[in-house]
This record gives C-alpha cells, sequence and structure tokens, in this order.
C-alpha cells in the first residue's frame, strides 16, 4: 500500500510540475506581453470571482437598481482612458467631475468587493477588474448571459475630468457621431447596436429625454421628436412634468426594467425607445436589420452580446508592469 502510494505520488509528481509550470508560465508572459489572461488570479487569489458575485448577489437583493450602475460603470470607465478604474477615483477635477458622470452610481458596491479583497488577498486584485467582473456579474444576476472575462487589468494613476467629454457619447449625438467615438474604441456599428442593449435594465433621470417632447400651456403634449411613440411620450410626461424634482428617474425599459432580455429591441421596433440616441437605432438604415435580428430572437442578442462585452472590457487596458494595483478603489496609491 504504502509503496503503491510512493509510486503513484512519484509517478504524478512529474505531471503536476508541468502543470505548474505550464500555468506560472502563461501567467509570466501575460504579464510580459500586456494581453489579459483567463485564470489570472488562479494562483494570487482563487476565491476572487467569488467574493465579487457574492458581493454584487447581496448588495442587489437589497438594493435592485444597483446592477443598472455598475453595468453603466463599467462603460463609463472603459470609455474614458481605458477600463482602468480611473473613474472610480475621487477628488477635485477627476472623472466624477462631469456632468455626464454626476449620475453615476455602484461606487460603495465596488469598493465593499475591494475591502474584502484586501483581506483574503491584500495589494493583488485590481479595482479595474473588480468593475468588470462586478458588471458581467450584473448582467448574469438579471438573467442575462453568463460571461468567462479575462482579467489582469491594472489600475490608473490618472482620472482627468477634460477626458470626459470628448470620449462619452451622448444622447443628442447623431448615428455618426456614435460611430466616431466606438470605432476609436475599436468598437464596430454591430458592437453599438448590442452595448446599447445594456438599456434593457435600469433607469434615467428626466433630463436625459424631457427635450423630446414639451407640454404646453393646456397641460397638453407637443411631440418634438416625431419619431416618438405618442401614448409612451405622453406616460414620459406624466413622470417628467414641467418643474419636476430633477431627482425623479424612470426605467429606461419600461417593460421588463429589471430583466436583462431583449425588450430593448421590441421597445425599439415599437418607436419605445427612451433616448434619441436609442431610436436612432431603429431610423437608421445601418442598424435598422440588427435591432429587428435581436427583437425576434433574443439568442442572437445574447450571442452578440457576449463578443462585444469582451470587447468593451478591454478597451485599453494597462497590463503587467502599467499602473498600479490600488489599496482603494477611490483613491491612487500614496
Ligand atoms: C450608445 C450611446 C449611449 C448613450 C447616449 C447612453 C446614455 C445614457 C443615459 C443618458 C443614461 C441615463 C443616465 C441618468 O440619467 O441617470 C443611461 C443609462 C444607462 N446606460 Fe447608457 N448610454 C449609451 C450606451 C450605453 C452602453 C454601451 C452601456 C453599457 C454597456 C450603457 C449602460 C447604461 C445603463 C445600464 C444605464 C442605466 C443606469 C442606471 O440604472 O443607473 N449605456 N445611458
Ligand atoms: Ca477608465
Ligand atoms: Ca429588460
Amino acid at each position: 500500500m504504502v509503496m503503491e502510494t510512493k509510486t503513484l505520488l512519484f509517478s504524478t509528481l512529474p505531471r503536476l510540475s508541468y502543470v505548474l509550470i505550464l500555468v506560472l508560465f502563461s501567467l509570466v508572459a501575460a504579464a510580459a506581453s500586456g494581453s489579459l489572461s483567463f485564470n489570472f488570479y488562479a494562483a494570487s487569489c482563487p476565491t476572487v470571482e467569488f467574493i465579487v458575485v457574492n458581493t454584487v448577489r447581496s448588495a442587489s437583493s437589497s438594493d435592485p437598481t444597483i446592477p443598472g450602475k455598475l453595468l453603466r460603470l463599467v462603460f463609463h470607465d472603459c470609455f474614458v482612458e481605458g477600463c482602468d478604474a480611473s473613474v472610480l477615483l475621487q477628488g477635485n477635477g477627476t472623472e466624477q467631475s462631469d456632468p455626464a458622470n454626476k449620475s453615476l452610481g455602484g461606487f460603495a458596491v465596488i469598493n465593499s468587493a475591494k475591502r474584502l479583497l484586501e483581506i483574503f488577498c491584500p495589494e493583488t486584485v485590481s479595482c479595474a477588474d473588480i468593475l468588470a467582473l462586478a458588471a458581467r456579474d450584473a448582467v448574469a444576476i438579471t438573467g442575462g448571459p453568463m460571461i468567462q472575462i479575462p482579467t489582469g487589468r491594472r489600475d490608473g494613476r490618472e482620472s482627468l475630468v477634460a477626458n470626459v467629454r470628448p470620449n462619452i457619447v451622448d444622447t443628442s449625438f447623431t448615428m455618426d457621431d456614435m460611430i466616431k467615438i466606438f470605432s476609436s474604441k475599436g468598437l464596430s456599428l454591430e458592437d453599438l447596436v448590442t452595448l446599447s442593449g445594456a438599456h434593457t435594465i435600469g433607469a434615467a433621470h428626466c433630463s436625459a429625454f424631457s427635450d423630446r417632447f414639451q407640454e404646453d400651456s393646456h397641460g397638453k403634449l407637443k411631440l418634438i421628436d416625431s419619431f416618438l411613440d405618442t401614448s409612451y411620450a405622453r406616460e414620459l410626461m406624466s413622470m417628467c412634468p414641467a418643474g419636476a424634482s430633477p431627482s425623479i428617474t424612470v426605467n429606461n425599459d419600461p417593460e421588463t426594467s429589471s430583466a436583462f432580455d431583449n425588450q430593448y429591441y421590441r421597445n425599439l421596433l415599437a418607436h419605445k425607445g427612451l433616448f434619441q440616441s436609442d431610436s436612432v437605432l431603429l431610423e437608421d438604415e445601418r442598424t435598422r436589420e440588427q435591432v429587428k435580428d435581436f427583437a425576434n430572437d433574443e439568442g442572437r442578442f445574447f450571442e452578440s452580446w457576449r463578443q462585444s462585452f469582451l470587447k468593451l472590457t478591454s478597451i485599453g487596458v494597462k497590463t503587467g508592469e502599467d499602473g498600479e494595483i490600488r489599496r482603494f478603489c477611490s483613491e491612487i496609491n500614496g
């Protein structure tokens, strides 16, 4: 018996060490070549994904607005200086000072995952990875596809308000404006249609769409954007009357606001896209067919989402020796 165990041990040991060497080699290679890798934290923090998903899950169960916030947060991070957690930095003149970022949320969820990770794996997991994983989990938790994403992002040391305007899409943008920004990030027209599907969850403030209609002096609806369905516009007007509190929010998807599904595209077909930048996806013939396709086939939307989300969360990543691993997500290391 002892003999057998010994033989077994000796015959498996070389194989084990091969595997170990391979894993180590691929980790070093990934770090040196500046790319992300799957299982980046396999040796240094094997529980990272478990800790992040549990944090997101428990935060979302007590506050259902969390998934939408995390998903928008990663978009605003990745489009400005790449996916480097620059959007999480607090202070005067950081990206958070831009009006487009004033309505971001979900920071506390990232910070609390980071606090836990600093206990289990000190100074190991970047805030940029935590944010990408948390947004990935937000989609799965609300019924969207579960996606394996590579990690190894490092945290940026810079966050400047001036970098936000030129890189973040506004609701008033034309299709050409949007294409320009997306393609500067390596994203295609198809990625634009797919990633806009994020608006199947979450909410928006009245100011993001209230210029699409007006209330006349008799309290009647006057459509400014004739592409908007009249009864939907009337609904929106009643939720966002003139002089309404700026803190009021309206669901992006009037049908299934807490489910990550293809309802967004069905809404577009019914002229119920909340933002002008949503409606334009149906109006423009370059994207109309894809909208119809996703409205009819959720599987195709999910498959496309997998690919586009991987591209989104890989934009301009800092890896290897670039950047740092922050100790607190809201501040750079001293
Ligand atoms: C294509 C151009 C886009 C425009 C013009 C746009 C614009 C907006 C605006 C104005 C809001 C409402 C913010 C507020 O008033 O609180 C919003 C919400 C949101 N956006 Fe986008 N967005 C775009 C693309 C994206 C992409 C690519 C994603 C993610 C992949 C995304 C995810 C979200 C989410 C999840 C919300 C809801 C946030 C919440 O519930 O707090 N958006 N977007
Ligand atoms: Ca960033
Ligand atoms: Ca939905």
